[in-house]
This record gives structure tokens, sequence and C-alpha cells, in this order.
């Protein structure tokens, strides 16, 4: 039983060593129901009140650098977006689970120091950095959405900092960037990325974030899906 040091005894395959509490909130789940809410609403929410299993807050955040270099000299890399490869295969952006008593911004900041290394004196998230507030009922989860432009200098040296973080090699398992272009086959590049298995809505919290910064417009973003969705049916039946 994975991390457990004593008293193992036989390996429950339904409850999974020492990860049983948490580790459900990871898992797909096939009636995703996400559902936007205010950052106001979600702080004051009654759910989970009455004696009703509590729900959790959890938060993720995008950082990002505007970038503009070329690739071979053709493709205009629009934007460095950091991203990551969760310990599940799944890809995600940073964060995770409030501990109890946290407010969300203090526990996005301990998570994001614990999982990507990132320096809270240099870069620390505030309220003002907050975009996206989600429900979903069938996880018991308030999910907050979070979303930083720093300097292209201090993005790389923030991707570069992450192998060295506490979490590095366990629950993250690398750094990603985001291809922000697309080649001339109107595929490779960010629409086969957006083919990957994602956590949660993260891929839908990364297109959000694209528009709303001024990466790509809407039109672009909505090319880049149908671009993903033709690759998807020649490829991944
Ligand atoms: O990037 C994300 N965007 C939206 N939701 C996400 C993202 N990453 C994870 N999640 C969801 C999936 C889980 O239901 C919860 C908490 O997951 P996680 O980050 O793995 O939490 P811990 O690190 O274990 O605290 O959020």
């Amino acid at each position: 039983c994975w991390l457990q040091t004593e008293n193992c005894g036989e390996p429950d395959v339904s409850e999974w060593g020492v990860l049983t509490a948490t580790e459900g909130y990871g898992r797909p789940d096939s009636q995703e129901d996400y559902e936007q809410i205010s950052y106001e609403d979600a702080m004051g929410k009654t759910w989970g009140k009455n004696g009703e299993k509590p729900y959790r807050h959890a938060a993720h955040a995008m950082i990002y650098a505007p970038d503009g270099k070329k690739l071979w000299d053709m493709y205009e890399n629009k934007a460095v977006i950091l991203m990551m490869m969760r310990f599940d295969g799944y890809i995600g952006f940073p964060g995770g689970i409030m501990d109890d008593g946290e407010t969300v911004e203090f526990g996005l900041n301990r998570e994001l120091e614990e999982e990507i290394g990132l320096d809270p004196t240099r870069h620390s998230f505030t309220k003002e950095d907050h975009v996206l507030s989600y429900v979903t009922h069938n996880k018991r989860l308030l999910l907050h959405f979070y979303c930083k432009k720093v300097t292209l200098e201090e993005c790389l040296e923030i991707e570069k900092r992450t192998i060295d973080a506490d979490e590095y090699g366990w629950e993250v398992l690398g750094p990603i960037r985001v291809p922000m272009f697309t080649l001339n086959d109107n595929e490779r590049g960010l629409p086969i990325f957006l083919s990957n298995k994602f956590i949660g809505n993260a891929k839908e919290e990364l297109l959000y974030c694209i528009e709303k910064e001024n990466i790509m417009t809407k039109e672009e973003i909505q090319v880049a899906l149908e671009n993903c969705e033709k690759f998807k049916a020649r490829y991944m039946r």
C-alpha cells in the first residue's frame, strides 16, 4: 500500500492506500456538472452546511507571458503558457484543494509553491487575479481559477524552478508549454495539443484565458477546436 509505512495489510483496490480520502476528487466523472458561479456566491455557499458532506474549495492557476518567438522563422508562438503533466496522466494547471481553515488565495499560493516551486514573495496570487469559479455538485467542489501575466523572463525562470519543487516527480510529472502556434497543415501545434486528456475543466479554463487575455481571438480558437475535432475523427476512434 503506497506511501504507508506500517500496518498495511492486504491492499484494498477499491480504497487505494493513504490517498483514499482525497484521490476520488481527481477521477474523471462521466457526469461532469460544472456550473459557473460568481466568486462571491462560491464564498458564501450554503451547500453542504446542513450536516451533509461538506463542499471543498480548490484553486488552480495559469501563469503566462506574451511571446512572439518564431519556430523555424515561420510560426509565431503567441505566448508561453505553463501547464503540467499530472501524476494521473491528465494535463492540468498547478493548484489543488484548500486545507481546512485556509482562504482560497492562501491555499492556492501554498499549492503553487509545493507543486511548481513558485516563490510567494515574488509572485503571489490575489483576488485581483481571479478569473472564474465553478461548482461541481457531483464532486462537491468549488473550483476557482486564477490567471497571471508575467514577463517572458520571469515565466522562463518560473518554468525552470518547477523541477526543484517538492511535488516534482510525485503529483507533478513535469511542466508543459502549450504550443501556441499551428503549423500550415492546420493540425500540428495547438489543435493536436487540444486532443489530449485534460483534468476537470482545465481545457475550458485554458481557452477562456487565451481569449480573455487577447492571446487569440474567439474565431482563431474556434478554428483550432474544429481542426482538433478533424484530427481526432481521423486518428482517435
Ligand atoms: O487545472 C485544473 N482545472 C480545473 N480543475 C482541476 C484542475 N486540476 C485539478 N482539477 C480538479 C480535479 C479535482 O477534482 C480537483 C482537485 O484536484 P488536485 O489539483 O489534484 O488537488 P490536490 O493537488 O490533490 O489537492 O480539482
